[in-house]
């Protein structure tokens, strides 16, 4: 039986946990004010994070805590007020093809194909390829997505379900060092979403990426990740506790649930959230 190792982030100090070689993700000390007509409103402060290499990395926290305001300044979209992100040692400052990002609406251009839908990253991305190889790389995802019946399908034409997949496979056909998913599976049904799970982790797993999702799901959060980063409720959030989940891969649902630390997981993330 694998023991529980939550750790308090407020004990790591600001040199980082682990080796530099093997971090992809730093934040330091991130702050974020937004300014409101009653005055600022401080949102995050000095939250740190590393994440390494390759890792899933599930993040919960009460609602409006501000969790999207991290992923949005992680993905380049939302201006830093303070301290730094850094994507293999370099600082972002805006958004780029190293990070990928997957919302909970996919927002597709709903007049164009899948095919085409996914093109519009690869071709942004992937400048010198031929017309054929660009081709091939967002039939490959979408097929890995299940979509190899539809590359032709307008995205109006989808469902919820299926829209999400064309979110997935235009994220993955970047190539991103990062993905980055906001609730991805948040407004599909349990089964379309257990299905969506077991694809995300499929092609993470292929492709050796490092992936950051932000989720409501106690058990989605258990299911997929390396660690479950809990934030703490806002203003002025920051990293509350992490649990590392040290369940072997490939994880199936049945070997998750049967598992003795189980329960013992869950309990820790739902009385982190309860207190
Ligand atoms: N542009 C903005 N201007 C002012 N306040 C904002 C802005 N965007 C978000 N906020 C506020 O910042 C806080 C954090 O919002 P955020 O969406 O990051 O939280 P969250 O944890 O992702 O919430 P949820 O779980 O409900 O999606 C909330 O109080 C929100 O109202």
């Amino acid at each position: 039986m694998s023991t529980i190792t939550a750790n308090k982030t407020t004990d790591f100090g600001h040199n980082g946990i682990f080796p530099s070689n093997e971090v992809m993700l730093d934040l330091k000390n991130l702050k974020k004010v937004y300014p409101t007509p009653k005055g600022d409103y401080v949102v995050l402060e000095d939250l740190n994070l590393q994440i390494k290499k390759e890792e899933f990395v599930t993040i919960i926290g009460h609602s409006g805590c501000g969790k999207t305001t991290m992923l949005s300044m992680i993905a380049g979209l939302n201006e830093i007020s303070g301290g730094n992100i850094s994507v293999l040692g370099k600082y972002i400052k805006g958004p780029g093809p190293d990070r990928g990002v997957i919302f909970q609406a996919p927002s597709l251009m709903p007049w164009m194909t899948s095919l085409q839908n996914v093109l519009l990253g690869v071709n942004q991305v992937f400048p010198h390829a031929t017309k054929n190889q660009r081709n091939d790389i967002a039939k490959y995802y979408l097929q890995k997505v299940g979509l190899e019946n539809a590359f032709h399908k307008k995205a109006s034409d989808l469902s919820q379900g299926m829209q999400q997949r064309v979110g997935i496979a235009r994220a993955f056909a970047i190539k991103p060092k990062v993905l980055l998913l906001d609730e991805p599976f948040g407004m599909l049904d349990s089964l379309t979403r257990g299905e969506l799970q077991d694809i995300l982790i499929e092609i993470w797993n292929k492709e050796k990426i490092t992936a950051v999702m932000i989720t409501h799901d106690v058990d989605e959060a258990i299911f997929l990740a390396d660690r479950v980063v809990m934030m703490t409720s806002g203003p002025k959030a920051k990293i509350g506790d992490i649990l590392n989940i040290d369940f072997e891969r490939p994880r199936t649902r049945k070997s998750v649930l049967e598992h003795d630390d189980y329960y013992t997981y869950r309990k820790h993330l739902i009385d982190f959230l309860e207190h």
